[in-house]
């Protein structure tokens, strides 16, 4: 199994509410499949998105990726699974606005040490950015952001793409364009997909749907 989430529960320690934000959540993915997570605002996808990835630490159960358990896994660890075998897609694309399309690009591939730049050169053109490799993402619009942000994830070759409503900030017609990218993309790279969103339409184009209702999966 790729991604193996065991009976996870999660609570704020900082938070008024007395309840868990994820109780007893579990949830299994196998490679080269994806899956969509639906539920209400609050209802703790963002949550789980960031136990998955390593970015915050759940208090009970378990989460492994391909065979490797989080629980207990130093902070050094942690990043380097975050610069290869794990990638992150954001609803805010999270480019580096010094560095050029190019650049941001190559970033993860280069500090993962998984430079390939024949892949680079094939993400690129495929994302239809090949004009656009020396401008700043400033100066190309939210879609290509995305396009960008996309190809930077999938550079490194992850076995998993986390995608946190990838396409929330764009309007529905780039929405789809960059859904139609990404979903080939995967298919190419045989990376597996996560997916975080509010969107039925968008959750019905992977192939399993699991819905988070106050802090359980339905
Ligand atoms: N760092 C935090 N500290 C305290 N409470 C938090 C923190 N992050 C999230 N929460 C709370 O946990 C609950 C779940 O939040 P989460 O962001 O996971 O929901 P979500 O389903 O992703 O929501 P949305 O669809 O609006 O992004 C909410 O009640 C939120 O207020």
């Amino acid at each position: 199994m790729l991604l193996s989430v065991r009976s996870v529960s999660k609570r704020y320690s900082d938070s008024p509410e007395t309840r868990a934000v994820l109780c007893d959540v579990s949830v299994e993915l196998k490679a080269g499949t994806s899956v969509a997570l639906t539920g209400e605002s609050g209802s703790g996808k963002s949550t789980l998105l960031n136990l998955i990835a390593a970015l915050d630490h759940y208090d009970s159960g378990d989460i492994s990726i391909d065979g490797t358990s989080l629980t207990g896994l130093s902070d050094k660890a942690r990043s380097m699974m975050r610069r290869t075998e794990v990638a992150l897609v954001f609803q805010q694309f999270n480019l580096i606005p010094s560095l050029t399309v190019e650049q941001n690009l190559s970033l993860h591939a280069r500090l993962g040490g998984r430079l390939d730049l024949e892949w680079i050169s094939t993400l690129t053109q495929r994302l239809g950015l090949s004009d656009l490799v020396d401008r700043y993402p400033e100066q190309i619009s939210g879609g290509q952001q995305q396009r960008v942000a996309i190809g930077r994830a999938l550079a490194v070759r992850p076995k998993l793409l986390l995608a946190d409503e990838p396409t929330g900030n764009l309007d529905e017609t780039t929405s789809s364009e960059v859904m139609k990218l990404l979903m080939e993309l995967i298919q190419t790279s045989g990376a597996s997909l996560f997916l975080v969103t509010h969107s039925s339409r968008i959750a019905s184009q992977l192939e399993r749907q699991i819905h988070l209702s106050e802090g359980s999966l339905q």
